[in-house]
């Protein structure tokens, strides 16, 4: 290529740059009738001029300010005597703030045709590849895959999360609000779990029934308050002492009677644990003044059965029930079997 058409190629675009990065509509005025052309943000062939000028003069009013061009790389080219071509590569400065643009290589292709005397724009290529591709790739495939990650990662922190939240959730719904036992629900649905593996597995059950001894006189004494605080120092201890074998369960009944499930326990072995739970209490001596023994005791009932096809679980509670009322009857502070 002869240097003078160099000269006139590298004329051509720099006047054109130079009316893009004014935001000079006169630019239109040198678009081919004949033209062709696609935008960095569109995935359309425009193929006729007015469409182009449309996509330009849009250009111009959503960035209205002069942008800063700096050409990085420029190749001119001459097809023939009236056609010639221009690849440029070059960064683009917003005159807005902006972290994702200005790190991007943009390039483009300009074909310029003789016609009628002018040199008029026939081609215009402009794209921007967003610079996700690394170390010589042609497809991004290193960051999407690392995008991948984060987003299984993220997905993965959400899932334990909500996993998390689910347990709290499970665990505040199970639990007894005053005394940080299990609560009613969650003695219920236990007890429904072991009568049918009892059932199966032809196992005993038992249950432990436990009713502080004339509370209400308590609370009438000392005031609700501390009717509250010395459940809670019950539960503490039944949690402590009552059922510590793999699948007991200690559990607030409701309102200050408390229950002790013993999945594959016996009576006698029922009654043991029965036993050192009153001694635990006992040992706790809290004073209730005018209670039978001038402390707070308990009366217990314990039932114990292997589940029969035409028997339901509430048979188990209703049995410790009775005993523990004979054990009030007889006087307090006991622990009664209920026969079989
Ligand atoms: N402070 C407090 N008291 C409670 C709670 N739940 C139940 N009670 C009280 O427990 C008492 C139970 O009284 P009763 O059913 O008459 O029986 P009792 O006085 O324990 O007498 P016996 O069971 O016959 O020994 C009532 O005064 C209830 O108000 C609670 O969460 N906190």
């Amino acid at each position: 290529m002869s240097p003078e058409r160099q000269r006139l190629i590298r004329l051509l675009f720099d006047e054109y740059i130079e009316m893009y990065a004014a935001r000079d509509a006169r630019l239109v005025t040198r678009f081919s009738d004949n033209f062709s052309g696609f935008a960095g943000s569109s995935d359309q062939l425009v193929k006729s001029r007015s469409d182009w000028v449309d996509v330009t003069l849009q250009d111009f009013a959503q960035v209205p300010g002069r942008i800063g061009i700096d050409v990085v790389d420029l190749f001119p080219q001459e097809l023939s005597d009236d056609v010639v071509a221009v690849t440029a590569f070059f960064h683009i400065r917003l005159p807005i703030p902006d972290a994702l643009f200005a790190r991007e290589t943009v390039r483009l292709v300009l074909v310029f045709r003789h016609e009628e005397g002018n040199w008029k724009i026939a081609h215009s290529s402009i794209s921007i590849p967003y610079g996700l591709a690394r170390d010589g790739e042609v497809y991004p495939v290193g960051r999407l895959q690392q995008r991948n990650l984060e987003l299984e990662a993220l997905v993965e922190e959400r899932t334990q999360a909500l996993a998390q939240a689910n347990q709290r959730l499970q665990l505040i719904s199970n639990t007894d609000g005053l005394t940080g036992i299990a609560n009613r629900r969650h003695f219920d649905q236990t007890l429904a779990h072991e009568w049918a593996r009892a059932q199966r597995a032809q196992t005993p059950l038992s249950l432990i029934m436990l009713d502080v001894d004339v509370f209400k006189h308590f609370n009438d004494h000392y005031g609700h308050l501390a009717g509250d605080a010395c459940l809670q120092a019950l539960a503490l201890t039944l949690a402590q002492t009552g059922g510590r074998r793999e699948g007991d369960l200690a559990a607030r009944f409701g309102g200050e009677e408390f229950v002790v499930l013993l999945p594959a326990s016996d009576a006698q072995a029922a009654m043991e644990v029965a036993r050192q739970i009153q001694q635990a209490i006992q040992a706790l001596a809290l004073p209730h003044e005018g209670a039978p023994f001038g402390i707070v005791t308990v009366s217990f009932g314990v039932a114990s059965l292997v589940p029969q096809r035409d028997q339901a679980p509430e048979e188990l509670v209703r049995r410790a029930d009775l005993a523990m009322y004979r054990a009030k009857q007889a006087g307090r502070n006991r622990i009664e079997l209920a026969p079989d």
